[in-house]
């Protein structure tokens, strides 16, 4: 999917693990551009009222799902901006579905270097098993999805947030003028 004409959804939607760098890049990206940055985790937190770890912790993961498949639906329908989804959005079949009319772009990142990103890597690994496991794990799981729902992935482990952006903007350019 090349990226968009203006007027016809986000100018880019940015999949990827919890520390993949899509609000940071997301943030960054969008001010290159000059267009507004959204994030749907924080959609779903401001039509809920409460953050997204105490809707996980009071509702469930299920419920939390069905909020954010309709922030993303919506966010689609209206943002002309960078969009960020949460972490887990490509899970739910009709945010892919409905992915596959945008011009999506997967930060990628290890499990190691995510873990690192949001602070996980103290030296004790015994303290920091679950977390750092529960994410190789989830990005072993989700590898396929994002890939699936991508236009093009960036491979965030080497490059610093300006360097992604910079590789993002020159894709951009390079499938506009295609
Ligand atoms: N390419 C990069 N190189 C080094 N550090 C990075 C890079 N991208 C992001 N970071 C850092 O990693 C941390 C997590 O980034 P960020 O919050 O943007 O990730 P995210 O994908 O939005 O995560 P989440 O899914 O939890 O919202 C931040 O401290 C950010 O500065
Ligand atoms: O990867 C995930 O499943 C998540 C990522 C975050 O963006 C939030 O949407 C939430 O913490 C779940
Ligand atoms: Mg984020």
């Amino acid at each position: 999917m090349p990226p968009p004409e203006a007027g016809s959804g986000p100018a880019a939607v940015l999949v990827g693990a919890p520390g993949a760098g899509k609000s940071t890049v997301g943030m960054a990206l969008a001010q290159r551009l000059g267009v507004a940055f959204r994030d749907t985790d924080a959609d779903v937190e401001a039509t809920l009222g409460m953050s997204v770890s105490d809707v996980f912790l009071e509702h469930g993961e299920e419920y939390f799902r069905a909020a954010e498949r309709t922030a993303v639906l919506v966010a689609l329908g209206e943002h002309a901006g960078v969009l960020a989804l949460g972490g887990g959005a490509v899970l739910d079949a009709e945010v892919r579905a409905a992915l596959a009319r945008h011009w999506v772009v997967y930060l990628d990142v290890s499990a190691s270097d995510a873990a690192r990103r949001v602070g996980l890597a103290r030296d004790r690994p015994l303290l920091v098993e679950g977390p750092r496991t529960r994410l190789a794990a989830l990005l072993k799981a989700r590898r396929p999805l994002y890939e699936e729902v991508a236009a093009i992935t960036v491979d965030t482990g080497a490059l610093g947030v300006e360097d992604v952006v910079a590789e993002i903007l020159v894709e951009r350019a390079g499938r506009a003028s295609r």
